[in-house]
């Protein structure tokens, strides 16, 4: 039991470095003003950050991630993992509904770790929305929305974060089973690593496309106010805006980057977790724990 906590925290710091300047694109292009947009599309925005902020530009904000991601991977596989053998029965349901559990309980460190993120990778862009070094790092940004706003302000975006990452990670965890079973992951398959790599991103990446207009609202809503007044008055007055200014185009801002950040990032959390996790739970005699390969198929009490 102990142990998918601690695949979690593995995996989830590996995805951090790896994905954070996909990120900070992303959030770059769904925050960006309508009429005077800085960046004209992914690459643009990258370069743009390079050029002008340096290559660390792309890692604003990764404080937040770093301590919330690695701990917010452990409440998930330990979540999904415990989910699973409470369930008992392995089936595509099951999988589903034991990743949505997993959605659900870790937004309580995922709301406020998103909304000092989406807030520091906004700074000094000169957007209105943006605050011009108004916060130090991740920790000041959540001590002064809490010394300003209270708990509520620090958990500003919970309903969207709630509604997108509850379906969210149903869909991520049963898309990994389904394509670990069907690529035939075993123990002792030559090709276990590109195939684990390969079902991860593909994972992450059907997570992320089936709540993505969740999550451009989520973004909207948490960099809503910062240096000007709020522009939006809840969910829905942010959704009619949206849709009345850009159309249906306003809820794929940002998905390019969103998937060249999903696939890495998502292929070497689960690839860590579920080598982590076989390495560990070998038998006795060494042969590899073939029901380990799951990160969630976990029937011996650890
Ligand atoms: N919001 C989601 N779609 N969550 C599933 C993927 C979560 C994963 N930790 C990532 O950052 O990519």
């Amino acid at each position: 039991m102990a142990l998918d906590f601690v695949a979690g925290c593995m995996g989830g710091a590996a995805g951090v470095l790896v994905g954070h300047p996909f990120d900070t694109v992303k959030v770059r292009l769904q925050v960006q003003s309508v009429d005077k947009p800085l960046y004209r599309g992914t690459y643009h925005c990258f370069q743009s950050i390079v050029r002008q902020e340096s290559m660390l530009g792309l890692y604003k904000g990764i404080g937040s991630p770093m301590m919330g991601l690695t701990f917010i991977n452990a409440i998930v596989f330990g979540v999904q993992g415990n989910a699973m053998r409470m369930l008992a029965a392995d089936t595509p349901l099951h999988q589903f509904l034991a990743g949505a559990a997993a959605g659900l309980i870790q937004c309580v460190i995922c709301c406020p770790m998103e909304l000092a993120k989406t807030r520091m990778q906004m700074q000094g862009t000169g957007e209105k929305c943006a605050s011009r070094k108004m916060y130090r790092n991740s920790l000041d940004c959540l001590i002064r929305i809490h010394r300003k706003e209270g708990v509520r302000g620090i958990n500003r975006g919970m309903v969207t974060t709630v509604i997108r990452e509850t379906p969210g990670f149903g869909v991520y965890f049963l898309t990994y089973d389904t394509l670990t079973r069907a690529l035939g992951c075993d123990a002792d398959d030559g090709y276990i690593i590109p195939k684990l790599l390969l079902a991860g991103g593909m994972s992450g990446m059907a997570s992320w496309i089936s709540t993505y207009p969740v999550d451009v609202i989520k973004s909207r809503l948490q960099a809503d106010g910062v240096g000007g007044a709020n522009r939006y008055d809840g969910i829905v007055d942010c959704v009619r805006q949206s849709w009345r200014r850009e159309g249906w185009r306003t809820f794929t801002r940002g998905l390019t980057s969103t998937l060249l950040r999903a696939f890495p990032v998502n292929a070497t959390t689960f690839a860590t977790v579920t080598l982590f996790l076989m390495y560990m739970r070998e038998d006795a005699d060494g042969v590899k724990d073939c029901e380990a390969m799951q990160p969630n198929l976990q029937h011996s009490s650890l």
